[in-house]
């Protein structure tokens, strides 16, 4: 469960004060995520979801995900949408953290993902990427190429302890993409984080997106390779081709996707693979004490990496050019 931060209910009952929200019916941490302290809080208005924002998020960055939400959500994009306070503030200070509120969304995220829900997210990112465009803030990816050896610098020393011969293998790979990444793709404000946990369905259909905060510009090609990673690999260690295929003839319905970025598709799992190993890899060393989280195995992300290492060209994937 990811609860890093308690919250008594003296501190909730004046938090909710401020909103138009009622009485507090009831107030549960969530039992799923990583990033931040997340709450199903029920009032007299209905089930609404409060977040803390946590260790990875940077508070200047909060407008920027507060807006993007906005401006998702008044173009169609079924996502959370920030509730505002009555003095129209959509951020707060609760238990020492930022916090905001935004509305519950109906659905359930799928455990076992099938090749149908690998077409739906494949269309729903392209939507998302048609979405944003116009929006006026942007944010840089902090987690793109040149941030990850200074990334991995914080758990070198203990690498080989999860896995022998790691730090090197991850060395090694940092040169190569650093040395490879693209200088230049179709660029626009990515999910950058879009996990099957992220992506809710009602029956067979996709009914929305969350988890916002770790959007940024970048090429929305890499957003197609995170999720080919997070949705289109099997647990036996494979990509399933079929599925891969499926998610990026889904994405390319709704926005076609050029021969350099088609070609590039490898490259780019690679690095979102990479991207996630060290975050894991972190995570996995430095679990906080007293916090109620499970770390998500980085190893996984070491045997997708190996994988795009191998695979040459886009056609591994399924991806017509
Ligand atoms: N708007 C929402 N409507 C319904 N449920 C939500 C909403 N936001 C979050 N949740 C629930 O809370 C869980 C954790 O939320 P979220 O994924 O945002 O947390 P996180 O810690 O940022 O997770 P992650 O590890 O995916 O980054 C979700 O899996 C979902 O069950
Ligand atoms: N989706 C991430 C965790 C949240 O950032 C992972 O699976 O590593």
């Amino acid at each position: 469960m990811a609860v890093y931060t308690d919250v008594s209910d003296d501190a909730l009952a004046s938090f909710i004060a401020r909103y138009d929200l009622g009485a507090v019916l009831s107030f549960k941490g969530i039992a799923e995520g990583v990033e931040n302290s997340n709450f199903l809080l029920v009032t007299e208005a209905g089930p609404h979801i409060l977040t803390l924002y946590e260790k990875r998020v940077d508070p200047n960055d909060l407008p920027f995900f507060i807006g993007l939400m906005e401006h998702l959500a008044g173009r169609g994009i079924t996502c959370p949408l920030p509730v505002r306070d009555r003095s129209g503030a959509a951020l707060g200070t609760l238990a020492g953290r930022p916090a905001a509120i935004v509305t519950f969304l109906e659905g359930m995220s799928v455990r076992r993902p099938r090749v149908l829900h690998c077409a739906a997210v494949g269309e729903a990112l392209a939507h998302m990427h048609a979405a944003a465009e116009g929006f006026a803030i942007t944010r840089r990816n902090a987690l793109t190429v040149d941030s990850w050896r200074p990334l991995f610098a914080r758990s070198a020393g203990r690498a080989d302890t999860v896995l022998s011969g790691l730090r090197r293998e991850i060395e090694t790979e940092l040169g190569a993409l650093e040395a490879q990444w693209p200088a230049a793709l179709p660029a626009g404000v990515i999910h950058a984080d879009l996990f099957p946990d992220n992506v809710f369905f009602l029956g067979d259909a996709l009914s929305g997106l969350i988890d916002f905060y770790f959007a940024c510009n970048d090429f929305l090609a890499y957003d197609l390779a995170v999720s080919i990673n997070a949705w289109c690999f099997e647990p036996d260690g494979a990509l399933n081709v079929t599925k891969a295929k499926a998610m990026i003839a889904g994405y390319g319905r709704i926005r076609p996707l050029g021969a350099e970025e088609i070609a590039a598709l490898p490259l780019l799992c690679r690095g979102a693979a990479l991207r996630f190993l060290l975050t894991r890899l972190y995570d996995w060393l430095n679990v906080p004490p007293g916090a109620l989280v499970r770390p998500k195995d980085p190893l996984e992300y070491l045997r997708k990496l190996r994988f795009h290492q191998r695979a040459g060209s886009a056609a591994a994937y399924g991806a017509e050019a």
